[in-house]
């Protein structure tokens, strides 16, 4: 470029020397470099095309610009002054861009490929810094005029957001070859402590532990033990040493941690909730109480949470424990259908549907295990065999589809406490054996990482507690 000089400039888009200075950052010069090396090399645009947007020029004749280019070259097109003149003509918006004139000046401005690419960095460079501005004062002004108790978290819950998609702008495209990407399965090969362990042998056995990144379904009816099974997996994870966090959106902490107390004690949760204890119960409690403390499990009740909110609850608790110096296990969600969706999708299905799509790209930001819990419609239990089946999840919305393992959970027992007494003693013998089982079968109906089927572990509902089946 020629000492970084502006180009005569279209008049309407000049700059006061006071605009410039109390202008955003931005560089014209990088700009009119940029498009003149474009217009001259349109090889130019393979290297930029994956990250520069028309919406990063600081001025919009060069985003306008920008886009038509885009456009011809992406349709193997040539894209020089003589064409891109021709085109502007033909839809009227040359006069708008400052004329033959400065489209002329553009090109003969022309700098090599390589000079191109860095200007294109810096105007995305710019282009960020403008935004960041942007979303500071917009910030500020929020948190001025805001209403409401819960103003300061909504504003927080905007602002990651948008912060989140400006981070997420620049890892957008990472490419590697596929030897390198095959380096990266092997070393999780190597190392696996990659994976977290469930540390329930059967899961175990399955699934080779919960994987950063990857969604795990966990699915039932009501009352068939999901949040159970949910708390046991926190627990689990956080008791071996690794930052854990269960997201309540249906009960209050206190439920979630009383199940705690339940599991390590043995005394009912809703013994403990209700205040059902002796003497001997609250030694007990004060016991676990401190295995508790030692554990680094987080427990948030969040009603009415969207995805956009948990995103941001999660980032800042990841962000809190890695500062802490703790290394990350597991987040369990109770669960799916009370996520509240950002705008009303017109169904259930389909806020459902939209909702679960949005878990997998979230547990790929925050590179950790996002264990979910989904409750079945009753339409599975219209068949004579209760047991729940992939295709009852399908009903609910698409909640399968980007998911990396689904875990269908039953217990006969619950049914067969809910049958008619039989009058012939053998079957009703049977029935009381049944709904005194202890038994609880996970159907794994789907997994990525290996073989599906069912495994059974032993639970008592009432205190929470889990064990190896036999
Ligand atoms: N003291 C108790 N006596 C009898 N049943 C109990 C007792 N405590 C808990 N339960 C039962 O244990 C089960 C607990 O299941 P859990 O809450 O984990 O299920 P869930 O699948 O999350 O269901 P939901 O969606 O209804 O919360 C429920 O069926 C509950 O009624």
């Amino acid at each position: 470029m020629k000492d970084g000089a502006i180009l005569d400039y279209p008049a309407s888009q000049g700059e006061s020397p006071a605009l410039a200075e109390t202008a955003p950052p931005h560089s014209i010069e990088a700009e009119q470099a940029f498009m003149g090396a474009l217009l001259w090399d349109n090889g130019l645009f393979d290297a930029v095309s994956d990250w520069l947007a028309p919406e990063h020029f600081y001025d919009p004749v060069h985003g306008r610009i920008y886009r038509i280019a885009a456009e011809m070259i992406g349709s193997g097109r040539l894209c020089d002054g003589v064409m891109l003149k021709a085109r502007l003509e033909a839809d009227g918006g040359l006069k708008e861009i400052g004329g033959t004139a400065y489209l002329a000046e553009l090109v003969a401005e022309s700098v090599d490929a390589a000079s191109g690419e860095a200007y294109a960095r810096l105007i995305y460079e710019l282009s960020r810094r403008r935004a960041l501005i942007e979303l500071s004062a917009d910030m500020a002004r929020e948190a001025r005029t805001g209403e409401g108790e819960d103003a300061a978290e909504r504003i927080i819950e905007t602002a990651e957001s948008r912060l989140s998609a400006l981070c997420g702008a620049s890892e957008e495209g990472r490419e590697a070859g596929a030897a390198e990407a095959f380096d990266l399965a092997l070393a999780e090969i190597d190392n696996p402590s990659v994976r977290i362990p469930t540390r329930l042998h059967a899961l175990e056995e399955r699934m080779g532990g919960w994987r950063p990144g990857g969604v795990y379904i966990i699915a039932g009816r009501s009352s068939m033990g999901k949040t159970a099974l949910g708390v046991e997996a926190a627990w689990r994870v956080a008791e071996s040493g690794l930052a854990t966090v269960f997201v309540s959106i249906e009960m209050p902490r206190q439920e979630v941690a009383c199940r705690i107390g339940a599991s390590l004690t043995g005394i009912q949760y809703r013994k403990i909730l209700s205040g059902q204890v002796d003497m001997e119960d609250r030694r007990a409690l004060r016991g676990a109480r401190e295995r508790i403390a030692a554990a680094p499990l987080t427990i948030m009740d969040v009603p009415g949470v969207t995805v956009a909110g948990l995103r941001a609850r999660l980032r800042r608790w990841k962000r809190a424990q890695l500062a802490a110096g703790r290394k990350i296990g597991v987040a369990v969600v109770d669960y799916l259908q009370l996520i509240k969706p950002e705008r009303d999708a017109g169904s259930i299905y389909a806020d459902v549907t939209k909702i679960s799509r949005a878990l997998k790209p979230l547990a790929r930001s925050l590179q950790i295990p996002l264990i979910v819990l989904a409750q079945l419609s009753r339409e599975t239990e219209r068949e004579k065999d209760k047991r729940p089946r992939l295709s009852h999840l399908r009903d609910s919305g698409a909640i399968e589809e980007d998911a990396d393992a689904v875990l269908l959970l039953y217990r006969d027992a619950y049914y067969a406490d809910r049958e008619p007494e039989h009058d012939d003693t053998v079957k009703e013998q049977d029935r009381k054996n049944r709904a005194g089982s202890y038994e609880i079968e996970i159907d794994v109906a789907k997994n990525r990482q290996g073989a599906i089927g069912r495994v059974s572990l032993w639970c008592d509902v009432k205190t929470n507690q889990f064990r190896e089946w036999r």
